[in-house]
């Protein structure tokens, strides 16, 4: 008897996740790549500043042999491009266009020449409850956070698609944590961040016969200076939900996007929270990791009791505030 329960518990214990591992390294899509960044060209958009501007460095530093950046301001690009070649000696290419002028983002791309992991980074967010918020402020998140990101893919695709280097390549999308989960004074901003995710998913489809791997990466709040103009003016509510992930600098989050691009990753966390909420949040995204699949299936039901909790304490925080302005 005691027998028969050892084995019986060994064969959970041992044999049913080992069985799940190999059904899942057997299922899970896209299969796992590799995407080198050696000698390469990356483009990034919104490149001049903040989180861009760190990709660019961190790119130029990974022996990329092109690096391009485009954002609006030509001050500000040319002052990235001095500071990329006096950290690296690398010549970034620059290019001054506003990511809502399809025919400008075009010229851009079509001059840059080739692109090998395009980086669709550039976004703009103005925190504020919607009662108080313009509509041209929600136009303008909506307009250069999604149909931005639209004009940069729908540009660059063809190029990418026809490369003559048959090596993989990638499209990598600038989410946020605030496209996982809605946040007070984000409801415009997290629109726009939710967007990207089912152009993301979708995306994928189209172009995984091609060898080219979406990424979709979700930072938490990082040191930038679009960070530190939005601080001056957002909610406190928004403040302090935001703080339940740890905040971070440019360049960390700049190297946890290439680690993730590198491996073709669909979702890119970028801190532990971020990594809880990549589980919670999986839905049917694609997986190419059998441990991370694994990971998932094991935890996504303890991670909807942390969500729980976390949107407990966010309500409570809510109402205080409420019953405060009364
Ligand atoms: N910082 C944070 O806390 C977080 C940021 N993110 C996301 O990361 C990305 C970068 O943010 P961050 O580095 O903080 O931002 P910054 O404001 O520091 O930099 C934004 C960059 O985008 C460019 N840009 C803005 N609007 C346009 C446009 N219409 N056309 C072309 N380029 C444009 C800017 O240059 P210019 O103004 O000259 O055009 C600049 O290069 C954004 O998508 C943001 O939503 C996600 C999570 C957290
Ligand atoms: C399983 C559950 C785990 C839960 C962890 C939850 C943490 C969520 C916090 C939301 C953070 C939103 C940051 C927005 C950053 C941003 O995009 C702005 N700074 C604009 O740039």
């Amino acid at each position: 008897m005691a027998d028969a329960n050892l084995a019986f518990g060994t064969l959970l214990l041992l044999i049913f996740p080992l069985a799940l591992l190999a059904l899942l390294a057997l299922i899970v899509r896209p299969r796992p790549v590799k995407i080198p960044l050696k000698n390469r060209h990356v483009f990034i958009t919104g490149g001049s500043s903040g989180i861009g501007l760190a990709l660019a460095h961190a790119a130029a530093a990974a022996e990329s042999a092109r690096v391009s950046i485009l954002a609006r301001s030509l001050d500000k690009l040319e002052e990235a491009r001095d500071s990329i070649r006096l950290a690296t000696g690398i010549e970034a290419a620059i290019y001054a266009a506003d990511v809502r002028d399809f025919d400008a983002v075009k010229k851009a791309v079509d001059s840059a020449g080739p692109i090998d992991v395009l980086i669709v980074n550039q976004g703009v967010f103005v925190a504020g409850e919607l009662e108080k918020q313009e509509l041209s402020e929600v136009r303008f998140m909506i307009d250069v956070n999604m149909l931005g990101s639209f004009n940069v893919v729908k540009a660059a695709l063809p190029g990418m698609k026809s490369r003559s280097d048959r090596r993989p390549v990638s499209i990598a999308l600038m989410s946020s944590q605030a496209g996982q989960v809605g946040v007070y004074g984000y409801t415009a901003y997290s629109a726009s961040k939710f967007g990207l995710r089912g152009m993301a998913e979708a995306l994928q489809h189209e172009v995984i016969a091609d060898d080219i791997h979406v990424s979709l990466i979700f930072p938490p709040d990082t040191e930038t200076p679009g960070l530190a103009e939005e601080t001056k003016t957002r909610p406190p509510l928004t403040s302090i939900i935001a703080a339940s992930s740890g905040a971070m600098k440019a360049d960390e989050v700049a190297r946890k996007c290439f680690d993730g691009i590198k491996l073709g990753s669909f979702f890119v966390p970028c801190n532990f929270e971020g990594a809880m909420l990549a589980i919670a949040t999986a839905g049917l995204a694609p997986q190419r990791s059998p441990l991370m699949a694994f990971v998932e299936v094991v935890a996504i039901g303890l991670m909807r009791v942390v969500a729980l909790f976390f949107q407990w304490n966010w309500y409570g925080s809510i109402t205080k505030f409420a019953s405060k302005n009364k």
